[in-house]
């Protein structure tokens, strides 16, 4: 069959799961971080701001997050949809799929379920943003219990040697079920019965959870903790208290988005000071006492590297 008239790859979570491993990964998503804040004449990554569509009475949104990225050679664009309520169904709250497409003719070379894809790719941002902002190892406290928290666990002791991982989840039989899981690989975490107990002294804070008010407050924590806050309520600065954003030098994956997205910071009179990949390209530096937050939104550049190296992977294992 010619190249014109093949049918796309299709590729199940499954599929994808197998062929992703965080050594390739996680270059991958930070080479796509520092690009995404390198200013050159041509642009080197397009991700237009996404669109989120709230679906009616149904307590879901659906994105479309198109992206390019010349490194890479990559067009892609997922589609996604958040839906909370999931939980009381014993599902996923987060389903989406990628489109590749031939960068040449625009042609889709490949459909791939983009549940892993999201939630490997989502950790990745966060170990790349850790490896620069984080200042101890000791302690890892993770908030919440589900797909991102998982992942995260695995991207972060896969960066660093934690001595302790403790997680909390408002409801503790997620907390418990995720612990017990990692037990059976041989990973020791223990449960906390309150976040405050959670993150005391942590070195490292993630909070990945549908909080839509704080669940981490400045004075449980030490100062010069970084924390990786990935999840989000109604809006998507819902889960840290307004004295420890206003503590705290935020660091976010693209201002364009953040502009949009985090626009209730103003009212309370906290900016976003930049970029992660300024901090990787050495351009804006963070005093080292300063409590960090990587306020990660997600970016459609994200799932277009992700997708394509896949593909890449695939091709070359069939
Ligand atoms: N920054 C990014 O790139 C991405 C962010 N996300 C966000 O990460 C968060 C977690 O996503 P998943 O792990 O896929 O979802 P999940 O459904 O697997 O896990 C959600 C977690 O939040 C907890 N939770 C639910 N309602 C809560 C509430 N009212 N208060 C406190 N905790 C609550 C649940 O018990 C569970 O532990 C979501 O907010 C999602 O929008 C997800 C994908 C990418
Ligand atoms: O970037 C992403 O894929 C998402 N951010 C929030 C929900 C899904």
């Amino acid at each position: 069959m010619s190249s014109s008239t093949a049918s796309p790859l299709y590729l199940t979570d499954e599929d994808v799961k197998k062929l992703l491993q965080w050594d390739t990964l996680i270059p991958v998503i930070e080479r796509a971080l520092k690009t995404v804040s390198q200013t050159v004449e041509t642009p080197l990554v397009v991700q237009p701001p996404r669109t989120i569509m709230p679906v009616p009475d149904k307590n879901g949104v659906l994105l479309t997050m198109p992206g390019f990225s010349k490194n890479d050679d990559a067009l892609a664009c997922k589609l996604v949809t958040s839906f909370p309520d999931n939980a009381q169904k014993g599902m996923a709250s987060i389903f989406g799929t990628v489109l590749l497409f031939d960068t040449n003719t625009g042609k889709v070379q490949a459909i791939m379920e983009a549940n892993e894809i999201t939630a490997w790719r989502t950790a990745a941002a966060s170990a790349v943003a850790t490896k620069y902002l984080h200042k101890g190892s000791d302690i890892l406290a993770i908030l919440g219990s589900g797909v991102q928290a998982r992942s995260h666990i695995n991207a972060l002791t896969h960066l660093l040697k934690f001595k302790e991982i403790r997680v909390w989840n408002h409801n503790q039989q997620g907390a418990e079920k995720l612990a017990a899981e990692f037990h059976e690989l041989g990973k020791c975490i223990s449960v906390c019965y309150s976040a405050d107990d959670a993150v005391k002294n942590a070195d490292v804070i993630v909070t990945a959870t549908y909080a839509s008010s704080p669940i981490l407050k400045r004075k449980w924590i030490k100062n010069g903790v970084h924390i990786n806050a990935v999840g989000a309520g109604i809006n998507h600065h819902s889960e840290l208290d307004k004295e420890l954003y206003q503590a705290a030098s935020i660091y976010t994956d693209t201002m364009p988005a953040a502009q949009i997205e985090l626009k209730g910071l103003a009212d309370i009179e906290v900016s976003v000071l930049g970029e992660i990949g300024e901090i990787i390209q050495g351009t804006k530096h963070v005093p080292r006492e300063n409590i960090t937050v990587f306020h990660s939104l997600g970016m459609a550049v994200e799932d277009v590297v992700t997708a394509k190296l896949i593909y890449e992977q695939y091709k070359m294992k069939n």
